[in-house]
């Protein structure tokens, strides 16, 4: 198979290949090394992630759940999944050229997601107004959706960062 694309199923090892027409996104260079805690750590037990644009250039990522996202028994904690919606929809706003933190974020839990799956996570801005970026986005894994997101972004002035 193409190793740089993936068919789409899911998987318990983690194969983060993209999907067809998935561009790699390399974060890191985009924005600087900070972004240990969720993408930070490819080998690690807690999250290994890669990132993507689509077809679209919206942003994309497959995210494992290590063991060590652990909240209910074999099964990831909600604030592992809400780190990764954070993340992932707020780097999507940067993507789209907007220097931002994170200001509100809003996520819904619809199903507990295994430990050791490979999942989706999708993002759209949907709006900017004035210094307001909204960012919508949901993890999932084929018909499964594990949870849902809304991001309120803010813009800052570039100056005030200091991406490394
Ligand atoms: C280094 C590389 C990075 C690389 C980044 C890579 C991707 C990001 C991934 C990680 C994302 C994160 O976790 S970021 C880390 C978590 N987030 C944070 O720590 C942010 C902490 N909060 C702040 O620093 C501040 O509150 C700001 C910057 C968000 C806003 O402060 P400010 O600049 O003084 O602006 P302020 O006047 O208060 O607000 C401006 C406008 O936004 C609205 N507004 C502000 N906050 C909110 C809010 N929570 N909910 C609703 N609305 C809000 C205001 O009503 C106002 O609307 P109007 O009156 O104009 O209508």
């Amino acid at each position: 198979m193409d190793k740089t694309h993936a068919n789409s199923t899911c998987s318990n090892r983690p194969d983060l290949r993209g999907e067809i027409n998935w561009i790699p996104f390399d974060a890191a260079a985009f924005v600087g090394s900070s972004l240990r805690f969720v993408s930070g750590d490819p080998e690690g037990n807690r999250f290994r992630v890669s990132y993507y644009l689509d077809s679209t250039q919206h942003l994309k990522a497959k995210v494992w759940f290590g063991p060590e996202t652990e909240g209910p028994p074999g099964h990831a904690h909600g604030g592992a999944m809400a780190a990764v919606v954070d993340e992932v929809l707020g780097l999507a706003a940067w993507a789209a050229g907007y220097s931002i933190v994170v200001g509100n974020l809003s996520v819904s839990f619809r199903n507990m997601l295994p430990l050791h799956k490979v999942v989706s996570v999708e993002t759209k801005v949907v709006s900017a107004e004035g210094r307001k970026i909204m960012v919508h986005g949901r993890i999932y894994c084929e018909k499964t959706t594990y949870a849902v997101g809304e991001c309120l972004c803010i813009t800052i002035q570039p100056k005030n960062i200091n991406i490394r």
